[in-house]
């Protein structure tokens, strides 16, 4: 799948998951529409991770909905995932790209105009802006309320690829994130914390469309 299609972007925590596998999370939010998943399990150990990637691949494919891993290069070829996604303290995107080559979709994660010119200057496929909001699962070291819309609406007028906004972001306030410009959203919590993750899938699609509709004038311009 080309990383436009990037709307509604699953990241995997299973430590955060109201006692659910992540791989019974991923099923629910395959069938909710989700159209990205990232296996980032930083607290699972390497040969498990590994399982539970080859269970996702299975389940992604069969669903038609791309599997990138989180920061593991190792991991995305053992387990043939589309891609990987890595941050700014990660490998960088130039040598992920000579490791696994042209096909490869490779994410990276920025919070300025300056990292996002310079990971798509390095071949990065899409890029995960953030945190756009206020975030309880991740250390940021940015603003703890969030860079805000105004910077996301800044790295994608800067950009030509694709970018998706994360962080702190629900089906409450996904919609202005898209309207800014953002290509999709990629959420941790909105769907692995939820009573119901299919319908919190479902949900923060729904939202993702419609703001799409917005951003395109093909509604509320009338
Ligand atoms: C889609 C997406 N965007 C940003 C991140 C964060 O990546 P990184 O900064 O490398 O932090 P970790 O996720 O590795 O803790 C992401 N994972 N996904
Ligand atoms: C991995 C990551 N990178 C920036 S914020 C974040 C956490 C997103 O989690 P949530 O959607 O629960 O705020
Ligand atoms: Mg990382």
């Amino acid at each position: 799948m080309d990383p436009s299609s990037y709307g509604t972007y699953l990241v995997t925590q299973q430590s955060i998951s109201a006692g659910r596998s992540t791989i019974a999370v991923v099923e629910d939010a395959t069938a909710g529409g989700v159209d990205v998943v990232q296996l980032r399990e930083k607290e699972t150990e390497t040969r498990r991770r590994y399982e539970v990637g080859l269970e996702l691949r299975e389940l992604t494919a069969e669903a038609g909905v791309d599997l990138i891993v989180n920061d593991r290069v190792d991991v995305a070829q053992a387990i043939d995932a589309d891609g990987v996604h890595v941050g700014q303290s990660d490998l960088p995107v130039a040598v992920i790209r000579e490791l696994l080559g042209s096909d490869a979709v490779i994410g990276c994660s920025t919070s300025t105009v300056d990292e996002a010119r310079e990971a798509e200057a390095a071949g990065a496929d899409y890029l995960g802006v953030g945190a756009v909001y206020g975030t309880f699962s991740k250390d940021v070291a940015d603003d703890e309320d969030g860079i805000g819309l105004e910077r996301i609406a800044a790295i994608v007028d800067a950009v030509s690829i694709p970018v998706v906004g994360i962080g702190g972001i629900t089906a409450d306030n996904a919609g202005p994130v898209v309207e800014a410009g953002a290509t999709g959203v990629a959420v941790i919590s909105e769907i692995t914390a939820a009573d119901d993750p299919r319908a919190a899938t479902e949900r923060l699609a729904e939202t993702v469309e419609t703001a799409k509709d917005v951003e395109d004038g093909s509604v509320g311009n009338e």
